[in-house]
């Protein structure tokens, strides 16, 4: 809807009104219509000034509309007729101007911005491209280059950086509708012509060619195979090449094809995703509606290694005071200077001051007495972590939350070595702690609701996504990786190389294949937590149990290289051979495929040549299958759990919009069909055996990803 004005007599105001953000609905674009119109036919108005309600300019084309049969007035035509008006149009942007909201604004001939609002074209991010004229206008008012990196990431601006690049007009302190009346009296009755921005030319740059490769070969080697990043380089180069009409014909031909694609219906799933996980609840009956967080100022670290440091410094630029707590001197002293460094770096990047005097550092645990709420980041080691919970039950005041950063251990073994087992939750940071967006909040049998309403709200305070999980074995993240990594391994044994399995992984999308990403992360990682469970063979075995684990098939490859201190990058070998320890291009190690091929011969394993479909079947179903055990478990509450956490925290491809979202689109009967295939193949590895919750679903008729929810609450199995 839209709402008209009009105000010191000849300005007429039309405010779009659609909470929360003024999306551009159907209706929102009717009312636009219907008032420019009354605007421009009465006489008495000399210049229209367009706003939205609540402090928000407008977040753009309404996303839920997409996928439907979209009705009301087309916006493209709508902003053509806003600027072509006779009458001074000015946007008054307040908030937000996003998408559809700035290209709206773009059609105004005039823009006034408060100080706090952002601007940008996101659409690359819902997998589009700025579909209403937006790729055409925008290289006309700030130049190519400029353009094209807006568009190209979909990153915001400030006001100010709008002004200095030229979006908008004015950026005002004050009243922003007050300052867009005053200006827009100001201009009524002068000449529009130069501020109709599709009438300008598009200014070149002298190397508008060299400008336009360097963009497509940067997107391409980011976009990692997403369509809508080159498609914007395609729609800016239109600007420059053709007139507007024409330029706006390609915008349309171009934005058809995205519109329709697999990628945008993934990342606009993967939007409201986001969105979703903050809806949390668990299978106790807490939610986040009815579950209300305490509120925390002052927060303990322990442990200050690599995680602990990265969880201080996240804390302490969200203005928590944090008490630092490591008992080794030497370590305490290298994380004071570290933590600076990278309070300072963050502050000199954000144009903030440092947050340095936020944190208190100690060598004495007895230091957090009196904080509400601690994080434990100490090594993954169960005796250790369990000794500390029991010290911090003893030390801290009633009611603090006491929460651990394992990547695994149970949760419910550490509550109980405390008096308030309700006060334990899990807080899964990923590393960087203070650069990654994904944290896990895992509840415990015992886990008060206000406990983990605490520990989500302190999630999103730090700027997190948080997702709130049940605790078992690795969580959801972890526990998913398994069975991934297991397959890559028998790909090894089977015949394939680290390359091919990377490269196939690659080529679909992730950051890293999973051979690069463990030498990043360290192979010593994941062999220490199989030493603790028993998986580790006491010295390597050679015979049939060799690889065998429990009656199931078990690599020891990774087991094998830790033995040859190849640990990964740290040490400069791993699965990949680099130049020093510490390096990080990996190349191709020829000790490694000798190593393989000798190893095949004493297992008596016959290599076989494999492809990359089946790389890419056995990784994915196999990862696949385990959500769908964890969603059976109710270890989370719907796929979009499950998606999020492996998006922000494992690389994979957000144009794919997560493993769930991805077996949905494949086909659910495909996923059962393939995994049933490499099961009968592989019977002594249980993780390829269909779980039920998949064949549930697949007897209920594959319902979309949205339906899976009330199918894991049907009590009563289908089959
Ligand atoms: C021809 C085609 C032309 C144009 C194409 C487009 O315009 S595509 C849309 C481009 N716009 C965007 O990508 C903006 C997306 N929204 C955001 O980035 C954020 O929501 C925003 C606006 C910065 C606000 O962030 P905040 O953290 O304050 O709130 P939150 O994200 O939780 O959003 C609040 C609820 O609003 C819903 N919502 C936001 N934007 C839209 C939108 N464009 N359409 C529909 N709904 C939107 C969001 O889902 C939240 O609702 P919820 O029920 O909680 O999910």
């Amino acid at each position: 809807m839209a709402l008209y004005t009009r105000v010191s007599g000849s300005v007429g105001v039309i405010t779009l009104q659609n909470p929360p953000v003024n999306a551009l609905s159907a209706a929102v674009r009717q009312g636009i219509v219907d008032m420019m119109d009354r605007a421009l036919s009465e006489p008495e108005v000399k210049s229209v000034v367009i706003c939205g309600q609540n402090g928000k300019f407008c977040g753009g084309a309404d996303i839920k509309e997409f996928g439907t049969n979209m009705s009301g007035p087309a916006l493209i035509p709508l902003i053509d007729r806003i600027e072509s008006a006779a009458k001074p149009v000015v946007a008054a942007i307040e908030g937000i101007a996003l998408g559809g909201g700035l290209e709206l604004a773009l059609g105004c001939h005039y823009r006034i911005a408060h100080s706090k609002a952002k601007l940008g074209l996101p659409e690359v991010s819902l997998g589009l491209l700025p579909g209403a004229g937006g790729t055409q206008r925008l290289p006309r008012l700030i130049s190519i280059p400029a353009a094209l990196e807006l568009i190209t990431t979909g990153r915001h601006v400030t006001a100010a950086e709008a002004l200095q690049l030229g979006i908008v007009d004015k950026v005002t302190d004050r009243n922003t509708l007050d300052e867009a009346v005053k200006f827009a009296l100001s201009v009524a009755g002068k000449s529009l012509d130069l501020h109709r921005i599709s009438t300008n030319p598009c200014p070149h740059p002298p190397d508008v060619d060299a400008v336009f490769e360097t963009a497509m070969q940067r997107v391409r080697q980011r976009a990692r195979g997403a369509l809508a990043p080159v498609a914007c380089v395609q729609a800016v180069r239109a600007a420059a090449t053709l007139p507007y009409a024409h330029g706006m014909e390609r915008e349309r031909e171009l934005f058809k094809g995205l519109f329709t694609s697999g990628q945008a219906r993934a990342l606009q799933y993967y939007f409201f995703a986001q969105r979703a996980v903050g809806r949390w609840s668990t299978p106790g009956g807490a939610r986040w509606d009815t579950s209300k967080p305490r509120p925390v100022r002052r927060a303990a670290v322990i442990g200050l290694g690599t995680m602990g440091r990265g969880i201080t410094v996240a804390l302490a630029q969200a203005g928590l005071s944090v008490v630092a707590v490591e008992t080794n001197e030497k370590q305490l002293t290298e994380a004071k200077q570290g933590v600076s460094d990278m309070l300072e770096r963050g502050a000199r990047r954000r144009g903030v001051p440092p947050a340095l005097d936020k944190v208190i550092y100690s060598h004495k645990i007895q230091a957090v007495a009196d904080v509400d709420l601690v994080i434990e980041a100490v090594f993954e080691d169960m005796e250790l972590k369990k000794a500390i919970f029991q010290q911090l039950s003893a030390l801290c005041k009633p009611g603090t939350f006491l929460c651990t950063n394992t990547s695994g251990l149970d949760i419910d073994e550490l509550a109980a070595q405390t008096q308030n087992p309700e006060l334990v939750v899990g807080m899964h940071f990923f590393a960087p702690a203070h650069v990654m967006k994904l944290l896990e909040v895992v509840y415990g049998q015992k886990s008060s609701p206000q406990a983990v309403a605490t520990a989500m709200q302190i999630g999103s305070k730090i700027g997190k996504v948080s997702v709130a999980v049940g605790n078992c074995r690795g969580f959801v993240g972890n526990r998913i990786l398994k069975p991934y990594l297991e397959q890559a391994f028998f790909l090894l044994e089977e015949g394939a190389t680290p390359e091919l399995v990377d490269k196939v992984l690659e080529e679909f999308g992730f950051a890293m294949g999973v051979f690069r990403m463990s030498d990043l992360s360290g192979l010593d990682v994941g062999w220490r937590v199989r030493k603790a469970i028993g998986l580790v063979a006491p010295e390597a075995l050679t015979g049939p149990y060799a690889r065998v684990r429990e009656g199931h098939r078990y690599s020891p490859l990774g087991d094998l290289l830790c033995e040859q201190v190849r640990f990964g990058q740290k040490t400069g070998r791993g699965w990949y051979q680099y130049d020093k320890p510490g390096g990080r291009v990996a190349k191709p190690d020829p000790w490694l495929h000798r190593f393989l091929e000798e190893y095949r011969a004493q297992h008596g394993l016959v290599a076989r040549r494999i492809d990359h479909q089946e790389v890419l079947d056995r990784c994915l179903y196999a990862l696949i299958n385990e959500g769908f055990r964890i969603l059976e478990d109710g270890i989370a509450a719907g796929p979009e759990d499950i998606d999020v956490i492996y998006v922000l925290g494992y690389g994979w491809p957000q144009h794919r919009g997560g493993p769930m979202f991805y077996a949905g689109m494949v086909g659910l009967n495909k996923v059962l069909e393939r995994l049933e295939h490499y099961h009968q193949v592989h019977p002594d590895v249980p993780n390829l055996q269909p779980c039920s919750l998949l064949r549930k679903l697949v007897a209920s008729g594959s319902p979309p990803i949205n339906k899976w929810r009330e199918v894991i609450k049907k009590p009563h199995s289908q089959l």
